[in-house]
């Protein structure tokens, strides 16, 4: 059995992503925030935690981001990837709804049904979607807007349901767990995640996406985020195919670890089976074949 922390209350998208990872012997635990999550993973009061980290929409989350970029390391073993879309919930006493409470993320996703629909109502930004149906029932909102679970949970009336300003939108989660993690195996449509702290000078990020570029290998994602420490300067997270497992791959690491500091965050199988894209001449065989050549002729056997 385990314990699966997850960016809670119960009813939350993160919620909906955790059980696609846990089976019926698995404990799922609600955490408040994104960084209570991925502490109690830390602190050893859960052994995973669910957390959301890009949404097709909205870009990246940065809660996520900067607790992971910081603090005990954690190494992802396996992300999900959930269509969103949302249902709107009051209470039954409302009659006119004046305020309308979500996690920004929900917020930005339904801009323009809010404005087509509920026009005079301001949007009030709430811990989650499941906190904000939480301080509807209290009374702290009129409205809140939900994953379409939230309404099992929370005993409100349902105003509207697969509301999406982006009809095919997604948002990918992350299964994070303390290290030493056995690393999954790799299956051929995998990403690698990992955070880079480029120094602050010319060309510092063109030299480490070249390292990338030359091995043929395809980003996935590149989100920036300051240190917070000196302005100006950033750390970068990078999401690229492959499985740290594969030469190829073994190879770009090693190079981006030599140009800086380098968290890694993960090789696992990707949610929606992308396969990665080989570069004809970055083949894992040619890296193989590579480094056989040069041993091979570092004990003086060929030429
Ligand atoms: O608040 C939630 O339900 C979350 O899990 C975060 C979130 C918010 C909006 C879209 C996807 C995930």
């Amino acid at each position: 059995m385990s314990r699966i922390a997850y960016f809670g209350p119960v009813g939350t998208f993160t919620e909906q992503a955790a059980r696609t990872f846990t089976t019926a012997q698995d404990e799922l635990v609600a955490a408040d925030t994104i960084p209570q999550a991925l502490n109690a993973v830390r602190r050893g009061a859960a052994d995973a935690a669910c957390v959301p980290v890009e949404n097709s929409v909205e870009g990246a989350v940065p809660a996520t981001l900067d607790s992971l970029a910081v603090g005990e390391p954690l190494i992802g073993v396996a992300e999900a990837l959930l269509p969103v879309h949302f249902s709107i919930l009051t209470r039954d006493d409302v009659t006119e709804i004046r305020t309308v409470a979500s996690h920004p993320h929900a917020l930005a996703q339904v801009q323009q049904w809010l404005a087509e629909n509920l026009p005079g109502a301001r949007a009030v930004a709430a811990g989650s979607t499941a906190a904000a149906a939480v301080a509807v029932q209290a009374g702290e909102f009129d409205a809140a807007v939900t994953a379409p679970v939230a309404v099992e949970h929370y005993p409100l009336k349902v105003l509207a349901t697969g509301v999406a300003d982006v009809p095919d939108a997604r948002t990918r989660f992350l299964l994070m767990r303390k290290p030493p993690v056995a690393v999954p195996e790799p299956t051929g449509a995998d990403r690698t995640s990992l955070v880079a702290a480029a120094v602050n000078r010319t060309g510092a990020l063109a030299e480490l996406l070249t390292e990338l570029a030359t091995r043929g290998i395809n980003l996935t994602r590149l989100d920036a985020r300051p240190n917070k420490q000196n302005f100006g300067e950033y750390r970068f997270f990078i999401d690229f195919e492959g499985h740290a497992a594969e030469p190829r791959i073994a190879d770009a690491l090693a190079a981006l670890r030599r140009r800086c500091d380098v968290r890694f965050l993960g090789s696992f199988a990707r949610a929606d089976g992308v396969p990665a894209t080989i570069d004809p001449v970055a083949r894992n065989e040619d890296f193989t074949e590579a480094a056989a050549w040069v041993a091979a002729v570092q004990r003086g056997e060929t030429a």
